[in-house]
């Protein structure tokens, strides 16, 4: 039996559609480096294709499994929306946004003892290689020495919230990748600032200015981010609780200290790198890698009271019990 799937193919057409346009852009100093706006990167294409040809092969040659097909393509077709180049089409809205969320790309060089405009290219060219975790805007920021980079997957706030971001007289800068789930609770604290932006990430820029170095374990979310203060030419960075963003950071043979999203913006340029811890804060002022997730059932204390297996059963039963409470009373 053979079905039309006319009706989906024009969804998948507008959810793969190209723009060919776009520029780097958030330079200060104008210039360099034009790389063409992409596109849905090849990986994403490749998989269209092959979601394409099983969701086909269900919806034309199955007579049974119909239902399934038009749920998995139910499913598909949010997931490519959400990944779709026009960045309008997409919204916090599905639970497959997480996943898109997760790709945004950052590069952030800090104290190059170059600042030639060969640097700056240089760095340019090293942020395109992070071109496949955000095809909706590429944004760099250079000041003095120090540079940070971002290639966006535009997810809150897709019409104003391309990156890096700013406080209101922009002396605090920011890159970030990662999503602030609590982003409007956050702004509620800072009424006294003006937001340039919806996009969830302002908050840090503003969050620093009130609250210091100490604001991170105020984010709920997943992100890495590198916040630059120009006006001590202070600099951090942190990465979520567990590590759900990634993030390197790296040292170039010039003391400068790098950090990206993957490790391939600076294998080559550092001498020396490693996997940012998840939980952690660089802080350039107090120099070092400071944990900043303390939960308290992280204490690394050893109880002192003797094993009791006793002890220890009553105490499961007593936890098992209260979570079977309520089972009791469904199944009486
Ligand atoms: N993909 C991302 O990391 C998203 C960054 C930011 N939350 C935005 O919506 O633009």
């Amino acid at each position: 039996m053979i079905h039309h799937s006319g009706f989906w193919e024009i969804y998948i057409a507008v959810g793969i559609r190209q723009d060919s346009k776009g520029s780097w852009a958030g330079e200060e100093d104008g210039g360099a480096g034009k790389c063409p706006k992409s596109t849905i990167d090849t990986v994403a294409r490749n998989s269209t294709v092959t979601h394409l040809k099983l969701s086909f092969v269900l919806l034309n040659f199955y007579p049974l499994p119909r239902l399934v097909s038009f749920i998995y393509l139910y499913i598909y077709i949010s997931f490519l929306l959400n990944l779709s180049p026009d960045s309008s089409k997409r919204e916090n809205k599905s639970c497959f946004t997480t996943a898109a969320a997760a790709m945004c790309g950052i590069l952030a060089v800090l104290g190059c003892s170059d600042t030639s405009l060969a640097k700056r290219s240089r760095i340019i060219e090293l942020s395109r290689r992070l071109r496949h975790r955000g095809p909706d805007w590429s944004g760099i920021h250079c000041y003095q020495d120090c540079y940070l980079a971002h290639q966006r997957l535009a997810i809150v706030d897709p019409t104003s919230g391309d990156q890096p971001l700013y406080n209101e007289d922009k002396s605090i800068i920011v890159t970030v990748n990662g999503e602030i789930y609590n982003h409007e609770e956050l702004r509620t604290k800072l009424v006294s600032h003006q937001f340039r932006t919806g996009s969830d990430c302002e908050v840090i820029a503003h969050l620093y200015e009130d609250y210091g170095e100490d604001f991170v374990d105020m984010l709920d979310g997943m992100f890495s981010f590198v916040l630059l203060d120009t006006r001590d030419k202070s600099f951090i960075a942190a990465r979520d609780a567990i590590g759900i963003t990634p993030l390197y950071m790296g040292w170039g043979l010039d003391g400068s200290v790098w950090f990206a999203s993957e490790m391939k913006a600076l294998s080559d340029d550092c001498e020396r790198f490693i996997s940012f811890p998840p939980g952690h804060i660089y802080s350039s002022k107090k120099g070092g890698l400071q944990r900043w997730y303390n939960p308290l059932w992280f204490s690394e204390c050893i109880p002192k009271t003797t094993y009791d297996p006793i002890a220890l059963r009553q105490a499961f039963e007593e936890v098992h019990g209260f979570f079977l409470f309520p089972c009791y009373f469904c199944i009486a």
